[in-house]
């Protein structure tokens, strides 16, 4: 999928919102346990209740590799799904890869040929090198941790080197590199503070934003600074949403509650057309 598809998408549904498939067999309902494929009979009848709502979908793959196997097959059975009954929804794995080139190489084959996802997100840690196998993919995008939700984010990543912190490097180093157009960043929602300098360095990007729901970040915030002519922003949820009910309900109120962040995104962006 190219980027204008992406951005045409977010026009026509009003709509920034990025949803995670964050599935754990302890949390979805117990009577889907029943259910042959528990994992994929959730994800379908989450993405059947939001796909008006949300303009991609994220499943993050250490939920799927935790059952093996079985996990491993209803991923791919998802992804199936999206990409046959939705193929205008951006899809990411959230798989976090990254290593030498060669192996690199198999990780962008297993994503965006076997699985035939759209991203897929990577660690910057090794390098060029590792990152760069994944860029030569055409029509694919590589989405590269910047500044992460999480509190272990000021361990390394906004430490100083040579008066610089390191997220900044990670930015502006990956500009450089071949392909860099293929290149999206994840920067955490609990970050928004950041959010002016982040854009200085990467204006136009598009920018995977995670942390809002139960991580406590905040939309508004984040858009006040990150949002751009182009959108550039997808607003990740993933247990807000797909955990707000565990009834028979779950799919109508987790679409409650993607309707609750659609409608802020439908304000934020009639501003912006005005
Ligand atoms: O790459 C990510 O998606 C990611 C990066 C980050 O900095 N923080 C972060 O929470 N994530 C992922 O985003 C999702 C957040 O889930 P919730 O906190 O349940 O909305 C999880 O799949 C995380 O692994």
């Amino acid at each position: 999928m190219t980027t204008q598809q992406l951005v045409d998408q977010i026009w026509k549904k009003k709509s920034f919102l990025c949803i995670g498939l964050d599935v754990d067999l302890t949390k979805i309902p117990a009577y889907l346990l029943e259910e042959e494929d528990p994992i994929f009979e959730f994800n379908k009848r989450i993405i059947e209740a939001t796909q008006h709502l949300a303009v991609a979908y994220k499943p993050n793959t250490a939920f799927y590799e935790a059952y093996g196997i079985k996990g491993w097959k209803s991923l791919e059975k998802t992804i199936q799904y999206l990409n046959t009954n939705y193929p205008e929804i951006f899809t990411i794995a959230d798989a976090k890869r990254g290593d030498i080139g060669n192996t690199s190489a198999m990780y962008a084959k297993a994503f965006f040929e076997d699985m035939e996802f759209d991203s897929v997100t990577v660690a910057p840690y090794m390098g060029k090198d590792s990152v760069e196998p994944f860029l030569t993919f055409e029509g694919k995008h590589t989405i590269m941790l910047a500044l992460t939700s999480n509190q272990g984010a000021f361990d390394f990543q906004t430490k100083s080197i040579e008066g610089k912190e390191v997220y900044k490097h990670v930015l502006e180093t990956s500009k450089s590199w071949k392909h860099s157009e293929n290149l999206m960043y994840v920067v955490g929602a609990t970050k928004a503070e950041y959010f002016a300098d982040i854009r200085k360095i990467v204006p136009n990007s598009f920018l995977l934003v995670p942390g809002v729901g139960a991580q406590g970040g905040n939309l508004q915030e984040v858009c006040k600074f990150g949002l751009t002519d182009q959108i550039g922003l997808l607003i990740n949820s993933s247990r807000g949403i797909i955990y707000a009910s565990n009834g028979t309900d779950f799919d109508t109120v987790a679409a409650k509650k993607a309707a609750e962040l659609q409608r802020q995104m439908a304000v934020i962006l009639d501003a912006k057309k005005v």
